[in-house]
């Protein structure tokens, strides 16, 4: 499958942050949730992809091309939804679908009509009176209505409710179904990318720590739980970080297979699940 985006070895540094040396490709007929702490770098990394800003080094490739002269066309292909930014607060929706439709030679007003109506988005609304969740759910009509092939969400579902953020999952699983189409969202929502995404990508302190398979990741990793007697040092190594307590301990491995040897009879294992693996990973237990 095609690469929308590639990131090869890409550095930015900010006074007291700094981006190091990311690299990974967001394939199109998938979605990849991007996680990571808060200031970890995932909106910087995200505008960088979308060259809103410019690396210090490193290559960055949209859709196979990483050729500047070609930018204006290959912004045409992206589809940049974020919940802030929607332009135009006094126009109606009717208003402003006719101004943003004369910017993307690609747009299509039946595309349009059809997600209004599937969303059930009003027309006759000023886009400063809508609520949060139907202005996300713009912003993705838009961004299909001009049929971009990466579509890129910073933080989409955060403060929606359920029902909303059901509906929103529910397209972007929709979106991704012809393979024509990348996905890469970022959330603090872990449990949306469990139930949709195919790849994470996490990033901690400006380092991606990993960028994989869903499925392979939840496999790898396993929360164990037991008694701290268990506890030497050679058992200590089979732990990517073990939190204790006055009478047990409980950690996370990617080493389970070993571990159920070893100890199977005398501790209790459970997948971990997407934020155990995060909170382990950033230590902050
Ligand atoms: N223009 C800038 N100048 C200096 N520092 C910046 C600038 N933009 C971002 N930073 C810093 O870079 C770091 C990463 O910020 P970024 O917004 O990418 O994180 P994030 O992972 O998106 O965080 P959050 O989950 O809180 O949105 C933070 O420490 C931030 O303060």
């Amino acid at each position: 499958m095609e690469d929308a985006v590639t990131l090869i070895n890409v550095n930015k540094a900010y006074k007291g942050f700094a981006l190091k040396d990311i690299s990974f490709s967001v394939k199109k007929g998938f979605i990849t949730g991007f996680i990571g702490p808060n200031g970890a770098g995932k909106t910087t990394t995200i505008k960088l992809m979308l060259q809103l800003l410019q690396s210090d080094s490193g290559k960055i490739e949209l859709f196979g091309n990483n050729d500047a002269t070609h930018m204006e066309e290959t912004k045409q292909r992206i589809g940049f939804v974020y919940s802030d930014h929607l332009l135009y607060e006094h126009l109606t929706v009717e208003k402003m679908k006719r101004v943003i439709g004369t910017f993307y030679p690609k747009w299509d007003d039946e595309v349009f009509a059809y997600y209004m109506k599937r969303l059930n988005l009003p027309w006759k609304r000023k886009i400063g009176d809508l609520s949060k969740g139907m202005g996300m759910k713009l912003s993705i009509a838009i961004a299909l209505s001009h049929h971009a092939e990466l579509i890129v969400l910073d933080e989409p579902t955060s403060g929606l409710d359920p029902i909303s953020r059901r509906e929103i999952l529910d397209l972007l699983a929709e979106v991704i179904q012809d393979e024509e189409k990348a996905v890469f969202f970022s959330t603090h929502i872990t449990s949306d990318l469990e139930q949709i995404a195919d790849y994470i990508t996490f990033i901690n302190n400006g380092e991606i720590v990993f960028h994989e398979n869903k499925e392979t990741i939840m496999e790898q990793h396993t929360i164990v739980r037991g008694a701290k007697e268990l506890l030497d040092d050679d058992i200590r190594t089979l732990f990517l970080q073990v939190r204790e307590t006055s009478v047990g301990f409980e950690g996370l491995t990617n080493q389970a297979e070993l571990v159920r040897r070893l100890m199977g009879e005398h501790v209790v294992m459970e997948q971990a699940s997407l934020e155990d693996i995060m909170v382990y990973t950033v230590g902050k237990v």
